[in-house]
């Protein structure tokens, strides 16, 4: 059994049916991508996850519940939206207090959140006065003053230039890795995102294609070449001094396991700004019947 189990899950909008029989099993800690292309069901079935919407048939447990008739699930499952709403004339602390007080959290705990995540020097600033990647991270923290256990992130990086996306990016790996949290994201840009995952689930006209692990996905692709721009070249050298790279302009051209390349570029302090790599697209369009 898995943190989330859905078995024949199909959805219907009246007399149309936009999830057709979903079957699969989401593991506890894992990042599952949630790809396709617009119109194909993710949205819907994050809802679902979420206790937001309830299915027409079918069989859904989130964390052993029916998250349509739960009490549990609003408060174990954090939801990331694409534009955070946040209110624009208070600043970071008076937000971090009042979402603590409302969840009976510490509010030093919560004060550790946002130095986790880099925020510390904002917490005077109002949102409007920052800028929307700061934003998104900031409802990402905030999603974690109630001590979820799962984050469900719709299209949360859909409103941001590429150095934002992959703060956010960044930032979810660190939901896994160091709170062990279970994350299900969806995006239009997977072969971003890719690297901080750990399995793909991916949809088309509601029908599931492909749900698995990253590699399987990628299969004996995944050991491909990749150009990496990083922030710091000098850094990421040092970090990868082990391995063959070559820099070509700002850009590193190396091969091996995208994920734990871009591991071993986080924790030596290194942000990755852009991957590229024509297999990762050609796999999943290949895998998912995404043109
Ligand atoms: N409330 C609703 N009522 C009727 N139809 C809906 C409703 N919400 C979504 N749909 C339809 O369900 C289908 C799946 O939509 P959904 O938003 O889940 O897809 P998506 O993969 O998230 O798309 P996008 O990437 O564009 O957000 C689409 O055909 C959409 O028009």
């Amino acid at each position: 059994m898995g943190v989330i189990d859905a078995i024949n899950l199909t959805k219907r909008y009246g007399d149309i049916e936009v999830l057709h029989g979903l079957t699969f099993s989401i593991e506890e800690k894992s990042i599952t991508l949630v790809i396709g292309p617009n119109g194909a069901g993710k949205s819907t079935l994050l809802k679902i996850i979420g206790g937001l919407i309830n299915r027409t048939s079918g069989y859904i447990s989130v964390l052993g519940e029916d998250p349509w008739n739960s009490n549990k699930i609003p408060r174990k499952v954090g939801i990331i939206l694409d534009r955070p709403f946040l209110p624009p004339y208070l600043t970071v602390i008076d937000i971090v207090k009042e979402v603590s007080s409302e969840f009976s959290y510490p509010l030093s705990d919560a004060k550790r959140l946002l130095e986790d995540f880099n925020l510390v020097h904002f917490m005077k600033n109002k949102v409007r006065e920052l800028s929307a990647g700061t934003k998104q991270k900031l409802q990402i923290v905030f999603s974690l003053i109630k001590n979820p256990e799962i984050i469900i992130a719709d299209e949360p990086t859909a409103n941001l230039d590429i150095t934002s996306r992959y703060e956010v990016y960044n930032t979810f790996a660190v939901l896994r890795e160091k709170m062990g949290l279970t994350v299900l994201i969806s995006s239009h840009i997977p072969a971003e995102i890719l690297a901080f995952s750990t399995h793909v689930l991916a949809i088309n006209n509601g029908i599931m294609k492909f749900f698995g692990k990253v590699d399987k996905l990628l299969r004996n692709n995944f050991l491909e070449e990749f150009y990496i721009v990083v922030d710091n070249i000098g850094k990421a050298l040092e970090a990868l001094k082990d391995r063959r790279i070559e820099v070509i302009g700002n850009q590193i051209r190396i091969s091996g396991n995208l994920a734990e390349i871009s591991k071993i570029l986080s924790n030596a302090g290194v942000r990755i700004f852009y991957v590229r790599n024509s297999i990762i697209d050609k796999s999943i369009k290949g895998e998912t019947g995404w043109e």
